[in-house]
């Protein structure tokens, strides 16, 4: 049978499809691969057998067919098409960061009727997950723990902090006096750091020995309920890595949308960390690091203006999905000479790139990290400059 260019997978879709050369899409296809007549997929060089049994299945992971040199070829292809639909020429785009198997040090879990994991692909179905090749070892040991306690609807937040795992239960209230012993017991038998429920009114602690922190630029951090985090440690030093490249040798930097401090406490100088999670900016601004001011401020409603931006010779950003679309033309317009965009949204990044470029503003490099390995989540680093 003649095999044409037509059937030869050539690139990921965004979802995580294979692409053929005459633009068919085909789930569980890899770069590489050819697609037989019948639609039979025949693996080549970058198809790997998927380590999990839960694959494709579970919704955790969408590309676990694909080696690591076509998954990083995915991560760098997802930027540059968002940033070629803005109309933006493709910058140094860097070897993407791959988080290791087994790193992940965050996962909110379901749970129903004896069975606990992640939802299936784009349904509420949970998968009952017998191994994880993404989550840390400390998280997955309390999986078939948490299987035979939790008997109704409910789910599982689970976060690694300095002390061990911070778990908090959603959907799930104690009455009376035996089931709040049940549950202390479960969390001195299985070490838990803290141990929360929130059944609707808020999470309230149960458990925990010790205050609770996250170490963040080595300055340990108390540690709220839900707060964000990098989803892995290995994740977190390539981001921070680049964003102290990025501002090179600025010594008075803001750092919008700061969350915890993973940047601001990070970098050197005087910071000014600007969040907006009441939660957060109390746990930051206990934080013992000299030169750092921390701002509570919603930079949707009332982004740094152009004066107040003018200040500083570097500006990290690192917001949620949404991007900054109200601070982006403000930046634009300041005379701030190095931007450090972290971002989990190539897209959003992208639009707002658009914005920057328009002002004159270059976009020398990216860097493209991989912490949420074998799914579609694309984090990275931008560096701004202007001329
Ligand atoms: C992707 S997280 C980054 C946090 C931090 N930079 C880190 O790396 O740990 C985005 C942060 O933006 C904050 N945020 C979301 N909307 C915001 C707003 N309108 N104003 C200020 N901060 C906001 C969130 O609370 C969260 O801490």
């Amino acid at each position: 049978m003649p095999v044409s260019d037509g059937d030869i997978v050539v690139r990921l879709a965004a979802r995580g499809d294979g692409v053929t050369g005459d633009g068919r899409f085909v789930a569980g296809a890899a770069p590489g691969d050819r697609i037989a007549a019948d639609g039979a997929i025949l693996p080549g060089a970058h198809h790997q057998a998927p380590p999990c049994r839960h694959f494709p299945e579970c919704g955790g992971c969408q590309l676990q067919h694909v080696d690591d040199a076509a998954y990083a070829d995915y991560l760098k292809d997802r930027i540059a098409s968002a940033l070629a639909a803005q109309g933006l020429a493709p910058p140094e785009i860097r070897t993407p960061h791959l988080s290791p198997p087994r790193s992940r040090r965050r996962a909110q879990l379901k749970a129903a009727g004896g069975v606990i994991g992640f939802n299936a692909e784009g349904s509420h179905r949970i998968v009952d997950m017998r191994e994880c090749h993404v989550l840390r070892p400390e998280l997955f040991d309390l999986v078939a723990p948490l299987r035979r306690m939790l008997t109704g609807r409910a789910g599982a937040a689970m976060t690694l902090a300095d002390q061990g795992v911070d778990l908090l239960l959603e959907g799930v209230s104690a009455e009376g006096l035996a089931q709040a012993e049940a549950l202390t017991g479960f969390a001195r038998t299985h070490r838990l750091a803290r141990l929360s429920l929130d059944d609707g009114y808020g999470p309230q602690t149960m458990w925990e020995p010790e205050p609770v922190t996250a170490t963040l630029g080595g300055v340990p951090v108390p540690l709220p309920h839900n707060a964000f985090l990098q989803a892995t440690a290995d994740g977190e030093a390539a981001l921070v890595a680049a964003v102290r490249e990025a501002v090179g040798e600025a010594r008075l930097v803001a750092d919008l949308f700061a969350g915890l401090g993973t940047f601001a406490l990070s970098l050197r100088g005087r910071v000014y960390a600007a969040e907006g999670a009441r939660d957060a900016v109390l746990a930051l601004k206990s934080a013992r690091r000299e030169g750092l001011f921390v701002d509570h401020r919603d930079l949707f409603r009332r982004p740094l203006d152009a004066a107040e931006l003018g200040r500083f010779e570097a500006v990290v950003l690192d917001p949620p999905r949404a991007g900054a679309k109200e601070q982006m033309p403000l930046l634009a317009v300041s005379p701030v000479p190095r931007i450090a965009y972290v971002s989990c949204n190539p897209a959003t990044f992208a639009r707002d790139a658009r914005t920057l470029a328009d002002a004159g503003c270059r976009l020398d490099w990216v860097q493209p990290v991989g912490q949420f390995r074998w799914s579609t989540h694309v984090e990275l680093v931008g560096r701004f400059s202007r001329a």
